[in-house]
Parts: structure tokens; C-alpha cells; sequence
């Protein structure tokens, strides 16, 4: 039994991946810890999100004592903290040597002079991120068995990659262009005034600017043009996607590229059909559908995944179960 503790475990991704450890039968929760001052410490789990009611954890604050106790007693820990959190506890566990399943964007780089442009710091840590892996599931095993820092992808990414890489042979150079929405839970569960309830209404944001744009170009090879939009639903992402493929490429070459996926049990690939939010929502599954024009080249892939479970969470558990080989 691998014990595993979870830090962030009040936000949305936290509290998803403690459900889904905690119904893992070879994985065992041993804490959920939020920040020293919040004002969450010392509640149950369930408290907040009374849909686990079965999950009757405390959090608990993240001290000294409690951040020793973690390196004792556990092989892993998942960081479902911000960027900046995530970016000093990661190197701190990982010098430590225990494993670490990063949610936040602080692992995404092995570049460190991304970081001040994208994330607003300095990266302090070149040792840790050099030993960091990108941890999208379906394409990186080999690696995430072998690192014990995993940087869990991001969410538009991981429905942007897991279209568009088996397409990389194919494309003509033209950039291609990537168009999703996001669900609001995509932006945490803290209040802000962007995202409550009145002010939500389908935008575009982050235009020619957003992080998952190098995010995205970085792991697939190809400079891309990114564009995401906040919709008025709660889970899920839909992006879709334009790509100029290689004069004479046929339906069969595509359909042969897909079948990278034939032995991945998340991820459902269709032709001549498009994907749905609500079809993979509060699911692991990735649901891709994509239709080809052979007189211009033109293919557009359709890829939707739920941003807390594929798009962070159950991502997280994948690259758990892949590390440990479980
Ligand atoms: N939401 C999504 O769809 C996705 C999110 N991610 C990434 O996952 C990470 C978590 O996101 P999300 O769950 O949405 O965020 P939330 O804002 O919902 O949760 C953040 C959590 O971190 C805790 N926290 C804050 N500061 C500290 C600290 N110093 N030490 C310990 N815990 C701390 C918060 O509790 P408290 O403040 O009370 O201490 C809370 O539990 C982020 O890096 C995000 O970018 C990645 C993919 C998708
Ligand atoms: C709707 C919304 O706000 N989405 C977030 C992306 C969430 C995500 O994937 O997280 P990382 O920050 O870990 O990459 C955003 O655009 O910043």
C-alpha cells in the first residue's frame, strides 16, 4: 500500500484527487494538508465538499512537523497547489526523495528562462526541474516510471497534445490554431470576480498570451496559436482544433496516427463525429473526433476532457499508478 498525502486538498483538484486515491485499493490517503494560516485547517473533507461524504479527513495545516512527518511516512506527494507554492515544496520533497506528482506549471519547463516571462518568477530550483518530467500519461510512461518529480500537465494542454501528436509527422508548417473553452472550475475554487457566477458569460482571455500556449508548443514541437474562452459551465474542456496537413496525406494515414490509442482504454477516438462536454465530464476520458477536407489539407480535431479529472487529477492518479507500476 503506497501512502500518499495531499497538499491543496481544500481546492477543486485537491479534493477530486483525494477521492480518487482514496478508491484506489493499492493506495492509501495518509493526510490532506492546506496552508498554515487557512482559514479551512482543521475541517473535515466533507465539510466543504459534502459529496465525499465517505471522506471524513481533516485538513490539516502544512507545518514544519507535518511536512517532516510526510518524508517519513510516505512514498509520494501530490501537489494541488499554486504554482508558486508548488514550485518550493516540490524541490523541498524531492530533495528529500520522496516522489512528487506536481499539478501546478512549476515542473512544465525544463527551460528556466520561461518561468519569469510565464509564471512571474524566478525558477530557484535548476536541480529539481532537471530531473522533472512531463507527465501526460499516454505518451510519457517509460519517463514517469523512472522520475520522481512528475509535472502533471495542464488541462488545455492535455486536451490540445493528446490531439495533435499523432498528427506531428503530418503537418505542414502552418501554425495550427487551437480554440477552447474551459469550465469555471478551471480557475479554482477561491472567490474572484471574473469568475462568479454573474459575471461569467462565454470570452475569449489570455488571447495571444495565455501560459499553455508554450506549455503546448513546447511538448509537441510546434509553435501553435492558442486561444482560450471561460464558458458558463462548471467542468469540463472542449477544444477545437485547425491544422494544415502535408499535400496527399489521405483519411487512412490519419486514421492510422490515431491508432497510437488503440491500447489506451481513456482515450476514444471518432471520425466524422465531434465530442461533447457532458460526455466526459466527472469522467478520466478523453474523447477526440476529428474530419478531414482532402482537397485543402485541412483536418479539425475536436478533443474534450474533464478539466479536474483527465485535465489535472485523474492525470495525477495515472501517473501515480504508472510510477509505482501498479
Ligand atoms: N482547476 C483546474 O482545472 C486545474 C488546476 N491545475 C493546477 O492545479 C493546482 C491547484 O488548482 P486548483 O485545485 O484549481 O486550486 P484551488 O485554488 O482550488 O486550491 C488550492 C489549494 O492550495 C491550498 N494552498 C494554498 N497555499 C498553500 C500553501 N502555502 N501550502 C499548502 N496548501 C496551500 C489551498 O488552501 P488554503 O488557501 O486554504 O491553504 C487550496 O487547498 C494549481 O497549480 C492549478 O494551476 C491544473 C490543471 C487543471
Ligand atoms: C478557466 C481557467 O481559468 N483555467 C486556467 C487553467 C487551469 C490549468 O490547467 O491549470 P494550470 O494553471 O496548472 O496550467 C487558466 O486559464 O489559467
Amino acid at each position: 500500500m503506497k501512502q500518499i498525502a495531499i497538499i491543496g486538498a481544500s481546492g477543486y483538484t485537491g479534493a477530486q484527487v483525494t477521492a480518487l486515491i482514496e478508491a484506489e485499493s493499492s493506495l492509501a490517503v495518509y493526510g490532506l494538508y492546506v496552508s498554515e494560516n487557512s482559514l479551512d485547517k482543521g475541517k473535515a473533507l466533507h465539510s466543504l465538499y459534502p459529496q465525499y461524504s465517505h471522506l471524513s479527513y481533516a485538513l490539516q495545516p502544512l507545518s514544519e512537523t507535518a511536512k517532516n512527518q510526510i518524508v517519513s511516512d510516505c512514498d509520494a506527494v501530490v501537489l494541488a497547489t499554486d504554482h508558486a507554492v508548488s514550485l518550493h515544496l516540490a524541490a523541498w520533497f524531492f530533495a528529500k526523495g520522496v516522489a512528487v506528482f506536481d499539478l501546478s506549471g512549476a515542473y512544465r519547463f525544463s527551460d528556466q528562462s520561461q518561468y519569469p516571462k510565464w509564471y512571474g518568477f524566478e525558477h530557484a530550483y535548476p536541480e529539481a526541474l532537471s530531473q522533472a518530467v512531463y507527465g501526460l500519461a499516454e505518451w510519457n510512461a517509460e519517463s514517469i516510471k523512472n522520475a520522481k518529480l512528475i509535472a502533471v500537465p495542464g488541462c488545455y494542454p492535455t486536451a490540445s497534445l493528446l490531439a495533435l501528436k499523432p498528427l506531428a509527422d503530418l503537418m505542414t508548417p502552418t501554425l495550427p490554431v487551437i480554440n477552447a473553452v474551459s469550465g469555471v472550475t478551471g480557475a479554482g475554487r477561491k472567490a474572484q470576480l471574473h469568475t462568479s457566477f454573474c459575471e461569467v458569460s462565454l470570452t475569449p482571455y489570455g488571447v495571444l498570451g495565455h501560459r499553455h500556449q508554450p506549455e503546448i508548443a513546447t511538448h509537441l514541437g510546434q509553435e501553435v496559436i492558442f486561444t482560450p474562452h471561460l464558458g458558463n459551465f462548471k467542468r469540463g474542456i472542449l477544444a477545437t482544433i485547425t491544422v494544415s496537413l502535408k499535400a496527399g496525406t489521405t483519411a487512412q494515414e490519419i486514421e492510422q496516427a490515431y491508432r497510437k490509442y488503440e491500447d489506451s482504454p481513456l482515450i476514444h477516438v471518432k471520425q466524422n463525429e465531434f465530442p461533447k462536454v457532458d460526455d466526459v465530464a466527472h469522467t478520466a476520458n478523453c474523447h477526440l473526433g476529428w474530419k478531414f477536407d482532402p482537397d485543402t489539407g485541412y483536418i479539425v480535431v475536436g478533443s474534450a476532457i474533464d478539466n479536474l479529472m483527465k485535465g489535472a487529477s485523474s492525470q495525477a492518479l495515472q501517473c501515480i499508478k504508472i510510477h509505482f507500476g501498479l
